[in-house]
């Protein structure tokens, strides 16, 4: 099965590295880039061939369209003369609903949503898939073993896109920033920059092991944390009291409305 990256920015990359990992055959992979010293340094770096968007559409069995939701426009009317019978489009695009695609592209032409995130580039990804009207269950599985292969997949309903591209798509950004602003705070107790990049690092990837493997609730894990009349609490009372529970759920609404407000942009 060949497979056809549409914009080879972050996540493409992202996806052509996990895929490569998980042991898929470069010549079994191609992009396009409508940049060439980024499709050079791709090609260098990986192997996989940059090819025009009409060699793509020929030869791949699946084409994924990774541009940003405000370049599908040109994209779509260049497929739309390309798309042939036996291609399945999935669209990594953040907000742009697969009605999009099946409206642009020709008549019955299957269409998969999904949103990914970053950590693909390390067989570490969250992607939620979600099928169009016309992509039948066998399409549907092809995907998700593709997508296995880089991470972890769950099918949910289209509906729920929007939540999930800002709760996972979008979601490492938070935990890269908590990090950032840890580091910060090593730094504001006199630690040197790399010891206390060390610390936090690992007590992140800690964290997310405990989450992942244990079982326990958040909740639990946190207060065996927090020892009566000790450090955590005092440290918890500083985030309550600067409101960061309040800060995130602001923060992931306002992602979901932005997604929504990407797709609505492209509305008949
Ligand atoms: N970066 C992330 O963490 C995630 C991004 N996404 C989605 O993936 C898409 C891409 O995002 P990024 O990779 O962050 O953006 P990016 O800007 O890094 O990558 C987009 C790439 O597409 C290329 N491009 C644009 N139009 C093209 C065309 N017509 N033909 C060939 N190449 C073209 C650009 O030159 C660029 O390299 C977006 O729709 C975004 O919503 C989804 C999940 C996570
Ligand atoms: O920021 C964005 O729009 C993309 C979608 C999810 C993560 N990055």
């Amino acid at each position: 099965m060949t497979v056809a990256v549409l914009g080879a920015g972050k996540i493409g990359e992202a996806l052509l590295s996990g895929l490569l990992d998980a042991g898929h055959d470069a010549g079994d992979l191609l992009f396009t880039e409508r940049h060439p010293e980024r499709a050079a340094e791709l090609t260098d770096r990986y192997g996989v061939a940059g090819v025009e968007v009409a060699e793509a559409a020929k030869r791949a069995d699946v084409l994924v369209v990774a541009v940003k939701p405000q370049d599908i426009e040109p994209l779509l009317d260049e497929l739309a003369g390309l798309i042939g019978p036996g291609s399945l489009v999935v669209s990594m695009c953040a907000g742009l609903p697969t009605s999009l695609f099946e409206r642009r592209l020709p008549a019955g032409t299957p269409v998969i949503r999904v949103m990914p995130n970053t950590p693909m580039l390390v067989g570490a990804a969250m992607s939620a898939v979600s099928p169009g009207k016309h992509a039948t269950d066998e399409q549907l599985q092809t995907v998700e073993r593709l997508l296995s292969s880089v991470g972890k997949v769950v099918v949910l309903p289209e509906s729920q896109q929007d939540a999930v591209t800002a709760l996972s798509g979008s979601g490492p950004a938070y935990f890269f920033y908590l990090v950032e602003a840890m580091i910060d705070a090593g730094i504001l107790l006199g630690l040197p920059r790399a010891v206390a990049q060390q610390l936090i690092v690992q007590a992140a990837v800690g964290a997310g092991t405990m989450l992942e493997e244990g079982g326990e609730h958040p909740v639990m894990l946190r207060e065996n944390v927090t020892s009566p009349g000790g450090t955590t609490i005092n440290g918890i009372r500083e985030l309550e009291k600067h409101g960061v529970r309040a800060a995130l759920l602001d923060a992931i609404e306002s992602a979901r409305d932005r997604s929504v407000e990407l797709g609505k942009a492209h509305e008949e």
